[in-house]
């Protein structure tokens, strides 16, 4: 029986408890170091080109943000990472050996890229708890005939992403109730059940109030250097508060238009013209 009842989550399994965050190495190689590489990355629509020969790598553990104006091809980006659209030319590696063009969604998914879209996509209906189960039971790594250790494991990590998403207590709401951020933290929490080894994030702070935006700048920090992270962001205060002295990336017209931190993409005359000089 697929036992994971809220009085449980108190209970010590008694198992070792590994930390949060652990990294499955399988799969990924990173033996160079990064864990995305997308070189010379071209993207049409009807001729007009959403990505222009775009080329961009992340580092394994790092958290990179993307900023650039609207239509910049940000999204664009992140649906050819994630198999949802195929470039017309370039190449998108995810570590040394996985060729992201030819693999499927669901095995993009499966390899360990987690994308949160910008509208939180819970399920209304089900409890906060159910929701991290739900995410978890998707998560087709877990072996079943192993079911009562698991178990144990299962109630560990959903106690530790229930902490991480700051909803401890709210296990038994149902996600329908919770506020804009709440869902948001909710989402990022579901993706987390399944261990992503990169996670990109559309615009996770837009309509969150001022106290959810620092909250979700806390709940990065946690995640720092344990998942590698892509953020999309507008919110210039946000993403000077996360990147933290650290790359940001600067799109337009589907090309990088600058890279360095934030201080130094600020002062660049380029994007101070298209861009933060508006
Ligand atoms: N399916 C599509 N068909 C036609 N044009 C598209 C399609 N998807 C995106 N575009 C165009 O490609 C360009 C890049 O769009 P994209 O959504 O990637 O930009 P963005 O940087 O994410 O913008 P925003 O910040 O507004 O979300 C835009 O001009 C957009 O209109």
């Amino acid at each position: 029986m697929a036992k994971t009842a809220l009085h449980d989550l108190g209970a010590d399994s008694g198992e070792a408890r590994q930390p949060y965050g652990r990294i499955k190495p399988e799969g990924v190689d990173t033996s160079h170091g990064a864990i995305l590489y997308l070189e010379d990355i071209t993207v049409s629509f009807d001729g007009f080109r959403a990505l222009n020969k775009l080329s961009l790598d992340i580092s394994d553990g790092e958290l990179r943000c993307i900023i650039g104006p609207n239509g910049a091809g940000k999204t664009t980006m992140m649906d050819v990472i994630t198999g949802k659209t195929r470039p017309d030319s370039g190449t998108a590696y995810f570590g040394q050996t996985l060729d992201l063009t030819r693999m499927s969604e669901v095995q993009i998914a499966h390899a360990g890229i987690g994308r949160k879209f910008q509208r939180p996509t819970v399920f209304e209906q089900h409890t906060v708890f159910e929701n991290l189960e739900m995410a978890m039971k998707m998560d087709k790594r877990v072996r079943p005939t192993l079911f009562f250790r698991i178990s144990g494991e299962q109630r560990d990590r959903i106690r530790e992403v229930l902490a991480l998403i700051r909803l401890e207590g709210h296990e038994r709401r149902l996600a329908g109730l919770l506020s804009h951020g709440q869902k948001q933290w909710l989402e990022i929490g579901m993706l987390l059940m399944q261990e992503p080894r990169l996670l990109l994030l559309d615009e996770p702070v837009a309509g969150m109030s001022d106290a959810e935006t620092e909250r979700t700048a806390e709940l990065l920090d946690d995640l720092r250097g344990k998942h590698s992270i892509v953020v999309v962001e507008h919110d210039m205060a946000f993403v000077n508060h996360i990147a933290r002295g650290g790359k940001v990336t600067v799109l337009h017209e589907g090309s990088v238009l600058a890279q360095g931190s934030m201080r130094e993409v600020q002062a660049d005359e380029r994007v101070i013209e298209v861009y933060l000089g508006r």
